[in-house]
């Protein structure tokens, strides 16, 4: 295995700038995952990475040595694309086998078989090594395809959205073999994933990708708890951070006030002029549904809405406000939300330690949160 190094990649195609200025470290052995959107640029970077693609200024490096002029076939490493490049006329045994018979990884045939059955019982496929593939469901196609970079040794994996074909439950029994998977070999992953639960379950770091450029690299609690702007903010959670335009002003300390009036909060030592254009990001989880007589915690603000959707989720319950002009959403115990209906009026408490605020300006820069001694409420 070897740690992998991206620098300065740019990569034009024409007028179109698919990649701007990537740069990431994968060390050796660390399973990182780059998340974002679809044209974000994901694909192009694990082509670069992978040789596919030259790229049109930057250096790739593997184990240290300069590879970004080396063809892919000399850069040792295992890929896995979403189309999944299987062998139509082959049964899975054979697709699975064929890169241990390549010249590179010739193995004894008793000892390759040994390793093609112990990944096919992994992936849950050893039923069907003797099927052709095109007998197959697309999802059992993935998996042939998954297995078929797991079976040999290679400096790093490069995988595609490996699982994006499987049903929920089958993907996340796989995420949780593939993890296993990588923390017994040690192997050096960079996996690519618009999921962002797949990327926050499966990484130790994850690189946030957005119109071509990486906006943070992070553990999975940095990205989430200390996004670096409101794109990151953006990428991680359902329903979505609730993100509320606003200005701070100085009254008696920082305080947002959103455009309309209809929320106004304290911004505990964050360092911000007055008068500056804010966008406040809370996350659903960090807004709680205050019903009946007790009182509101002494750390929460209270904010007065109306119901306007709620939906049943098992035993939880999303339930968007409607506060003057903006919509925030929440998920709450559903035994709270018992007798409430459209329009109804509820009262919701957030805690201002957990708000982030980012500028309103191009860079949407997080303002930094000073730490805070008293638990999260
Ligand atoms: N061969 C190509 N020629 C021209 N443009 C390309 C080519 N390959 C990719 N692009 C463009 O580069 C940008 C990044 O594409 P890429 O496939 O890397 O995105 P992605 O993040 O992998 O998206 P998805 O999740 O949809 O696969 C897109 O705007 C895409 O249209």
């Amino acid at each position: 295995m070897a740690g992998l190094a991206l620098a300065g990649i740019r990569k034009d195609y024409g007028r179109l700038r698919a990649l701007d200025e990537v740069s990431l470290e994968v060390a050796d052995g660390e399973f990182c995952c780059l998340l974002g959107p679809s044209g974000a640029g994901k694909t192009t970077t694990l082509k670069v990475v992978a040789g596919l693609e030259e790229p049109t200024a930057g250096t790739v490096r593997i184990g240290g040595a300069d590879v970004t002029d080396v063809e892919p076939t000399h850069r040792n490493l295992a890929m896995c694309f979403e189309s999944y490049a299987l062998y139509p006329q082959q049964d899975v045994f054979t697709n699975l086998v064929s890169p241990l018979r390549s010249p590179r990884h010739r193995l004894p045939e008793a000892a390759a078989r040994r390793r093609v059955e112990e990944v096919a019982e992994l992936l849950g496929i050893d039923a069907l090594l003797e099927r052709s593939v095109t007998q197959l469901s697309n999802g059992q196609r993935q998996r042939v395809a998954l297995g078929r970079v797991l079976v040999r040794p290679a400096a790093a994996y490069l995988l595609d959205e490996p699982l994006s074909h499987l049903d929920a439950k089958l993907r996340a029994t796989m995420r949780a073999e593939l993890k296993a998977i990588s923390r017994e070999r040690g192997t050096t992953t960079l996996y690519v994933t618009h999921d962002y639960v797949e990327a926050l379950s499966l990484a130790e770091r994850v690189g946030v990708l957005d119109a071509g450029r990486i906006r943070q690299v992070g553990t999975p609690r940095q990205v989430w708890e200390e996004p670096a702007d409101i794109v990151v903010a953006r990428s991680f959670g359902r329903p979505a951070i609730n993100v509320v335009s606003g200005v701070v002003a100085d009254v008696s300390g920082p305080r947002f006030l959103a455009d309309d009036g209809a929320l106004d909060l304290p911004l505990p030592g964050r360092r911000v002029r007055p008068g500056t254009h804010v966008q406040l990001g809370i996350r659903p989880r960090d807004l709680a549904l205050h019903r009946g007589a007790g009182d509101v915690p002494a750390s929460a603000v209270r904010v007065e809405g109306t119901v306007y959707v709620l939906e049943h989720l098992g035993r939880q319950a999303e339930l968007t406000v409607r506060v003057g002009s903006c919509l925030l959403a929440l998920v709450v115990p559903r035994t709270q939300v018992a007798g409430l209906g459209t329009d109804d009026r509820v009262v919701v408490t957030v805690n201002p330690q957990r708000v982030h605020v980012f500028l309103a300006d191009d860079s949407g820069r997080r303002v930094e949160t000073p730490q805070v001694t008293e638990a999260a409420g």
